[in-house]
C-alpha cells in the first residue's frame, strides 16, 4: 500500500519535472528525447549488422558486409554521441530545474509552515538536512527512471534477438533479474546508513561552527575545550564513517554475489549456442551476434541498475521533499479570518496546555488567564518554567495541545497566520544577527515601511549607537564581510529596533532582548515601551518576559510562572501583598543587588 503511494507519488512528481524543464527549454528536453529514443534501438541494430557482416564473410556477400559493416560502425559512433548528449544535457536540465524552482521550492515550503517544530525538532529537521544541498537530485531521480525505462526496453530488444537464436538463453533474461535484487537490497542497506548517521553528521557540523565559530571560539579557547570538542567531533565522524563503511562493504559483497550468478549463467548460454553451431543448428552469425548482444546486456542490465539506483538513492531527497509538502499543506493554516483591527477584551488563555512533540512534560499546564486589551504584562519565572512557550504560542509558532487562545473572543486558530503576524511585532531572545548595514537590518523588521527607521531607532535608544559607527546607519555589519562587529548590547539594541519598525502592532512582544544590557539602560527601554504600549493600536498588549523584576514592577499584569504553571497574577503591589513566589523572588533580588 506504501509502496503504491510512493510510486503514485512519484509518478505526480516526475510529470512536474518534466514538465518544467519542458516549460524552461524545449529544445534541450525534446533534444534528450530524441537523443535517448535513438540509443534505445541502437544495441539491437548493432547486433543485427554484425550478424549481416559475419553472413555476408561466409556468404562471401559484399555488399552485406558493406552494409553490416556501415550500420554496426555508425551505431557504434551514434551510441557514444548519444550517450555523452544526452549525459550533458540531463545535468544541465536538472540543474536549470533545481536553481530556478525547487531550491525556492524547498526555501519557500520550510519557511511557509506557520510554526517552528521543523526547526526545533530533531526528527524533522534530519528531513531537512537531507534535502540541504541536493535538490539537483530531485531532477535527476525523473531523468534517472526514464533512463531506466528506456534500458527496460532495450532489454527486450535485446533478449528477443537472443530468444530468436535459441529460447535456452532466454535463462540469461532470469539471470539478469538477480542482480537487480541484489542491488535493490544493497540501496535498502545505503539508505539506512544515510538515515542512521544524519544525527552524527549534524554533531560534526555543529561542533565545527563551536569550534570556528567568533563567539563560541572565545569561550572554548578560555575554557580549554578544543581537544574535548575536537575528540567529540572526530567520535562522531568515526561512528558516522563506521556505519558508512559497514553499509557500503555489505552493499558491495550483496552486488558481487547478483554479478556472478549473471556471469555464470551468460558463460553457460554462449556455451550452448557455441555446441548448437558446433552442430549446424546454428548459424556462426549467431555466435557473433550472442556476443555483441551478450556483452550489451551485461552493460545494459549494469547501466539499468545503476539507473534504477540513481532514481532509488534519489529516494533519499525525494522522501523527505514528499515529507516537507505533505508536512506543509498539514501544518499551513487554512483560517482565512482576518486579525482584527484593535482589541476591546483583550487576549484570553482558556486551559491552555502545551507540551512539545519530544517531551512528555507540559511546558505549559492548564493556563487561564486573560491579558486586558491596552495593557502590559509582564511574564516572570525561573529557567524553563514557560515563558518562552507562552510567547511562541501567541505569535502562533505552536499551536496549544489542548485549549484556545481568544483574541477578543476569536479562536487563535481561526485567525489568518499571516494577517496575524503581521499585526504583531516581536524582539525574541535568540534573535537574529543580519550582516547587512544597520539600517537593513532593523528594515527588515518591516519592508512596507523604510521611512520609519528613525523612530524605530530612537525607540529602541540606539540613536548614541548609531552615532558612533563609521557610517552612521550605513555601516556594514559583521566581520566576515568586511562590516563592524558589535557588541552583545549593541546587536540587542538592533533588534529592537527591528522589532519597533511595526507602528502599532496589537501584541508587542519583549522575550527578555535586553538580558545584555544594564539593568539602568533595561529600566529606561521598559518604561518607554510601557509609556509606547498604551500609545500602540487601540487596545494593543505589550507582553514583556524579563528576569529583573525590577524592571516589570510597572506592568499592570504580572503572570508568574512556576514549571509550567501560572501560579500568582496580579499588579506588582498585588503580588507584593500575597507575600508568596513573587513577593519571595522579588525580595531575593533586590537583596542581590543591594548587596
Ligand atoms: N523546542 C523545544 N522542544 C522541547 N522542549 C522544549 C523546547 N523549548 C523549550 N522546551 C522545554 O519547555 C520548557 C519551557 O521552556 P521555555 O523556553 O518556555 O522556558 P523559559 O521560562 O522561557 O526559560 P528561560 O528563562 O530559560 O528562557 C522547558 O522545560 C524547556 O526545556
Amino acid at each position: 500500500m506504501r509502496t503504491l503511494r510512493t510510486l503514485r507519488g512519484n509518478a505526480t512528481l516526475f510529470r512536474e519535472i518534466f514538465g518544467l524543464c519542458w516549460r524552461r527549454s524545449r529544445p534541450l528536453f525534446l533534444t534528450v528525447c530524441v537523443c535517448m529514443t535513438l540509443d534505445t534501438f541502437a544495441v539491437a541494430a548493432i547486433g543485427l549488422c554484425m550478424r549481416a557482416m559475419v553472413s555476408g564473410t561466409i556468404d562471401s556477400d559484399g555488399t552485406v558486409i558493406v552494409v553490416g559493416a556501415v550500420g554496426a560502425a555508425l551505431g557504434y559512433a551514434l551510441t557514444i554521441t548519444f550517450t555523452e548528449i544526452t549525459g550533458a544535457l540531463q545535468i544541465n536540465l536538472c540543474e536549470l530545474v533545481a536553481r530556478e524552482h525547487y531550491d525556492r521550492q524547498i526555501q519557500l515550503a520550510a519557511m511557509g509552515i506557520e510554526g517552528i517544530e521543523h526547526l526545533e525538532q530533531t526528527e524533522y529537521l534530519d528531513q531537512l538536512t537531507a534535502l540541504y544541498d541536493q535538490t539537483w537530485a530531485i531532477g535527476r531521480s525523473a531523468w534517472g527512471a526514464l533512463e531506466a525505462t528506456a534500458l527496460v526496453v532495450r532489454l527486450f530488444l535485446v533478449l528477443g534477438l537472443l530468444g530468436s537464436i535459441s529460447p535456452v538463453l532466454l535463462v540469461i533474461l532470469l539471470a539478469g533479474v538477480i542482480p537487480l535484487y541484489f542491488e535493490q537490497r544493497a540501496r535498502t542497506l545505503i539508505q539506512n546508513a544515510q538515515h542512521a548517521r544524519s544525527q552524527d553528521r549534524r554533531l560534526q557540523r555543529r561542533l565545527f561552527e563551536i569550534l570556528t565559530g567568533g563567539a563560541t571560539g572565545k569561550e572554548v579557547r578560555v575554557a580549554g575545550t578544543s581537544t574535548h570538542l575536537v575528540r567529540l567531533q572526530r567520535e562522531a565522524a568515526e561512528r558516522s564513517e563506521l556505519i558508512w563503511r559497514r553499509a557500503n562493504l555489505r552493499a558491495g559483497l550483496l552486488n558481487a554475489l547478483g554479478w556472478s550468478v549473471f556471469v555464470g549463467s551468460f558463460v553457460a548460454g554462449l556455451a550452448v549456442v557455441v555446441v548448437d553451431a558446433a552442430h549446424n543448428s546454428a548459424h556462426v552469425g549467431d555466435i557473433v551476434l550472442t556476443i555483441t548482444v551478450g556483452t550489451q546486456l551485461r552493460s545494459l542490465v549494469q547501466n539499468a541498475v545503476r539507473a534504477s539506483s540513481s532514481t532509488g538513492g534519489a529516494g533519499r531527497v525525494l522522501e523527505p521533499y514528499r515529507w516537507l509538502r505533505e508536512y506543509e499543506a498539514a501544518h499551513t493554516s487554512k483560517a482565512a479570518g482576518p486579525a482584527p483591527a484593535g482589541l476591546t477584551r483583550g487576549i484570553t488563555f482558556e486551559d491552555v496546555t502545551f507540551t512539545y512533540g519530544n517531551s512528555d512534560r507540559p511546558a505549559l499546564d492548564a493556563v487561564n488567564v486573560t491579558l486586558p486589551a491596552g495593557s502590559v504584562v509582564a511574564v516572570v519565572g525561573e529557567y524553563g518554567s514557560g515563558k518562552t512557550t507562552i510567547v511562541k504560542l501567541l505569535e502562533k509558532m505552536y499551536r496549544p495541545t489542548s485549549g484556545r487562545i481568544l483574541i477578543d473572543g476569536v479562536d487563535l486558530a481561526d485567525i489568518d497566520t499571516r494577517s496575524w503576524r503581521t499585526a504583531t511585532a516581536a524582539a525574541f531572545q535568540d534573535f537574529g544577527r543580519y550582516h547587512s548595514t544597520f539600517a537593513q537590518g532593523i528594515a527588515l523588521g518591516d519592508l512596507a515601511h523604510p521611512e520609519r527607521l528613525g523612530t524605530a531607532v530612537a525607540n529602541a535608544d540606539a540613536q548614541i549607537l548609531v552615532d558612533r559607527l563609521p557610517d552612521g546607519v550605513d555601516t556594514q555589519l559583521g566581520r566576515p564581510f568586511g562590516g563592524v562587529d558589535l557588541s552583545e548590547g549593541q546587536w540587542q539594541k538592533l533588534a529592537l529596533a527591528r522589532a519597533c519598525m511595526r507602528e502599532a502592532p496589537l501584541l508587542f512582544v519583549l522575550d527578555e532582548p535586553t538580558a545584555s544590557l544594564d539593568a539602568p539602560s533595561e529600566h529606561a527601554i521598559f518604561e518607554r515601551y510601557m509609556e509606547r504600549a498604551r500609545a500602540i493600536a487601540p487596545g494593543g498588549i505589550t507582553v514583556i518576559v524579563s528576569h529583573r523584576f525590577s524592571t516589570v514592577a510597572g506592568a499592570d499584569l504580572i503572570l508568574v510562572l512556576d514549571k509550567g504553571r501560572l501560579v500568582e497574577v496580579g499588579s506588582h503591589e498585588e503580588l507584593l501583598a500575597k507575600s508568596a513566589t513573587y513577593a519571595d523572588l522579588y525580595s531575593l533580588q533586590q537583596t542581590a543587588y543591594a548587596g
